[in-house]
């Protein structure tokens, strides 16, 4: 591993699938959203944006899943074909556990993302069909030229990446190589949403502390255009005193590959 891996390496030894399911992803105090700010809006954009039908296609990668289902939540009404991907082997291992039906989480979520859709199917419907959707759940690095090597998988019709690129990155110049790495998996006229924090420098739970690479809206912007997209939407929420980390806000970016 490159010296470069520093920030990413930590994910290998410190970084607990199940504490962070608990603390982020388990709404507490209040039914309709969940207590950490950055991932209430993540799961926000992330429903919007597939709600209004750019998003759909046969396709879809999410990069960087750690151990969360919420993009297979939001695309299973859009793509025929989902796949998950990560960094860290025991993120890999939890998504595995629960695509072979051996456990069942984010129930509240699923539930959020059936009634933004103003469907009436039962949480356990939408997760036998995104079980079934899901076709691959592979080891993913975004600081390597084909970030899925040594798997050949490419030309994806969509992309989705949430507050993972920030995290292996160090600085604006390699946010924008894990970018450039990451597009390359699209095909041309491809759809990529980016869901990631502004301005900050680190997150924490459970006594952990993560570095992350700080960007301003406006890197995050070029870093799309530098990756040969074009931004075709993009959303801005300030956050004050967020609860774990030192962020100003989220943003929800989707670019679309040249042709
Ligand atoms: C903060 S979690 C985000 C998880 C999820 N996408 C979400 O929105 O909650 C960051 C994830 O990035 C992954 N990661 C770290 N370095 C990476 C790398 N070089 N390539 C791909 N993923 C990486 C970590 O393993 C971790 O699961």
């Amino acid at each position: 591993m490159s010296d470069e891996h520093g920030a990413s390496r930590r994910y290998l030894t410190d970084f607990s699938p199940e504490k962070f399911i608990a603390v982020f992803y388990t709404p507490k105090n209040n039914e309709s959203g969940l207590d950490d700010l950055v991932i209430d809006f993540t799961i926000k954009f992330l429903s919007q944006a597939f709600a209004e039908g750019l998003l759909k296609g046969k396709r879809i990668l999410d990069v960087g899943s750690g151990p969360c289902i919420t993009s297979a939540i939001s695309a299973s009404s859009h793509f025929e074909e989902i796949y998950l991907s990560d960094f860290a082997p025991q993120n890999l291992e939890f998504l595995q556990k629960w695509w072979r039906g051996e456990m069942t989480y984010m129930q509240p979520i699923i539930r959020f993302f059936i009634d933004s859709e103003h469907k009436s199917e039962s949480v356990e419907e939408r997760n036998s069909e995104m079980r079934r959707k899901v076709k691959g759940i592979f080891p993913i690095d975004v600081l390597k030229p084909n970030p899925l090597e040594p798997s050949t998988e490419g030309d994806f019709d969509t992309i989705t990446s949430s507050l993972c690129l920030e995290v292996a990155a160090t600085d604006f110049h390699t946010y924008v190589t894990c970018l450039q790495n990451v597009t390359s998996l699209l095909k041309p006229g491809g759809y990529i949403l980016l869901v990631g924090v502004l301005d900050q420098s680190y997150y924490e739970f459970e006594g952990t502390r993560f570095k992350t690479a700080k960007l301003s809206k406006s890197e995050v912007e070029s870093a799309i255009t530098l990756a040969g997209c074009e931004v075709v939407k993009a959303q801005y929420i300030s956050i004050n005193n967020a609860r774990s980390s030192d962020t100003s806000g989220v943003y929800s970016l989707i670019g679309k590959k040249n042709q």
